[in-house]
């Protein structure tokens, strides 16, 4: 198997320090360095504070990136530019983002992947959700989430959303007068889906998606209880990311 150069942007957060003991623990990739912006990452690796002091002292294969919506996306423009494969687990980009970083991996022939949710149980309730709204147009998604996340609504229910309007017929739901008394309360709206973010310590990363019509309700959920969930994703990614010369956003796309 071919041997993978990785480096890991964000390497002391929840997801870096788990992607960093999957990338050590893999025989055929070998972390060669971190970005840490801090420069406090305790590793026996170098360590650097900058995505370009980095790639001007050594060119990876793949770099992933686990830290901010703004810095992600400043990362995986900055390794596309210099010829390095982006595997991006980092939430928040803007549709804008997305579409330059896509534009920009075309002209470079370069994979990228990046994925909003990297646990396969995850993906299959986005698959399924999917499937289900084109029997289902009434559709509120439910995500919850620790505390400290950045982002709302998360990247896993944008994700979702824009899969269920792949299929579903554009609609406006509840009633047709439907006021707010208080400002929030029917959530985020995306085509006439609602979308609620439930933060609170305990939790780590959760979604369900519920589905009414007439005399029944079906729910799909999924809950990731460890950060260990999303490692078989990124391990797959890094491989995958290899053979691309696009790039991919959603792992869907990608897991036969
Ligand atoms: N795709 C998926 O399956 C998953 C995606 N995520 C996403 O991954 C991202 C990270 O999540 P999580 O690990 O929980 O967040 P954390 O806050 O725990 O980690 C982010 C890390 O990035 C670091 N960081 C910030 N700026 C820079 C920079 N310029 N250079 C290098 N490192 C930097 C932070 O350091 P400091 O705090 O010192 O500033 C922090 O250690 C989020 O966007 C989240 O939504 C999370 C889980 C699963
Ligand atoms: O911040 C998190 O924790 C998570 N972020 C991703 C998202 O925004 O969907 C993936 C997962 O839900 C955990």
């Amino acid at each position: 198997m071919e041997q993978i150069n990785v480096v890991i942007a964000g390497p002391r957060g929840r997801m870096g320090k788990e992607a960093v003991e999957l990338v050590q623990n893999t025989q055929h990739f070998t972390l060669i360095g971190v970005v840490d912006h801090k420069g406090a990452a305790n590793l026996d690796v170098p360590v650097y504070k900058d995505i370009k002091e980095c790639f001007e002292s050594d060119i990876p294969h793949v770099l992933i990136d686990l830290t901010t919506p703004e810095v992600g996306y400043h990362h995986t423009k900055t390794a596309l530019e210099y010829g390095v494969r982006p595997v991006v687990g980092t939430t928040g980009f803007t549709p804008d983002e997305l579409i330059e970083l896509t534009q920009l991996a075309e002209s470079k022939k370069l994979g990228c992947i990046i994925a909003p949710n990297f646990a396969i149980g995850a993906v299959l309730m986005m698959k399924f959700s999917q499937m289900a709204a084109k029997y289902f147009g009434d559709i509120e998604i439910i995500e919850l989430h620790h505390d400290q996340k950045l982002d709302a609504p998360s990247g896993t229910a944008v994700k979702t959303a824009e899969m269920i309007k792949e299929v579903r017929e554009a609609k406006v739901q509840g009633h047709p007068d439907e006021k707010e008394t208080l400002r929030g309360a029917r959530g985020a709206d995306i085509d006439g889906m609602h979308i609620h973010s439930v933060r609170l310590p305990g939790l780590i990363a959760h979604q369900q998606v519920m589905f009414g019509a007439e005399g029944q309700t079906l729910t799909i959920r999924h809950d990731s209880y460890n950060r260990a969930s999303f490692m078989s994703g990124v391990k797959v990614s890094v491989e995958i990311v290899m053979k691309l010369d696009t790039l991919v956003y959603g792992l869907e796309n990608i897991l036969e």
